[in-house]
């Protein structure tokens, strides 16, 4: 376990596919990509406020990789909903799926929504924990647009953009969002970390 100085590797805790490949475009411009691998581990998620999540699920994975470790934790908040579904996006999607989640709009004329990443490092059991946050604010379409390959990105419309993110060619989406967003922070964060 490194605790001083530069370290080499850094492992990429998730389960989620999708998102793992969005983080390794997204890297492999910084030529960082083939310095983060994956592992998927089931990890417990502590339910709360998005950073505590993310800080807790790292805590959890730094225990069982033994290493320097990244792990994330992504919200959709609707706004006329105080926020919600917010960290229990997964549970409500898994519940609702991508043509359900709108109606929980339906009653409401303010369609605004903000998806939320927090990434967050620790160089391994014990270690202090990093976070690094990406907000993209949009709104929630009426019905699904676009392949359903990813979670919600079929109702989530950017800002500035007529398409949903499941419209979109991938090197939008990683351009404009959330996770695009804490990603850059990430990468500027393990450039002064990886030797
Ligand atoms: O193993 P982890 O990293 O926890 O992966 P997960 O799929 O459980 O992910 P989260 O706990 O962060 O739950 C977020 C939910 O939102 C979905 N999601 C995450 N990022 C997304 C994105 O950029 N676009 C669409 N859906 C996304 C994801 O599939 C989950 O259903
Ligand atoms: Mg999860």
């Amino acid at each position: 376990m490194a605790t001083s100085g530069k370290i080499k590797l850094v492992t990429f805790v998730t389960g989620n596919p999708n998102k793992l490949r969005e983080l390794n475009s997204i890297l492999l411009t910084a030529g960082l990509s083939d310095r983060v691998v994956n592992k998927d581990i089931d990890l417990p998620e502590l339910q709360g406020l998005p950073e505590m999540v993310a800080r807790e699920k790292c805590r959890l994975a730094a225990e069982r990789v033994g290493g320097p470790v990244l792990v994330e934790d992504t919200s959709l908040c609707f706004n006329a909903l105080g926020g919600l579904p917010g960290v229990y996006i997964k549970w409500f999607l898994d519940a609702l799926g991508p043509d359900g989640l709108p109606k929980l709009l339906a009653a409401f004329p303010d369609k605004s929504a903000e998806a939320r990443c927090v990434f967050a490092y620790s160089r391994g059991p014990g270690q202090e924990v990093k976070v690094f946050a990406g907000v993209c604010p949009g709104s929630i379409a009426d019905k699904p647009a676009g392949d359903n390959r990813f979670g919600w990105d079929p109702i989530f419309k950017p800002d500035g953009f007529h398409e949903t993110f499941a419209q979109m060619v991938p090197e939008v989406k990683n351009t404009i969002s959330h996770r695009a967003k804490a990603l850059s922070l990430v990468r500027d964060f393990l450039v002064g970390e990886l030797e």
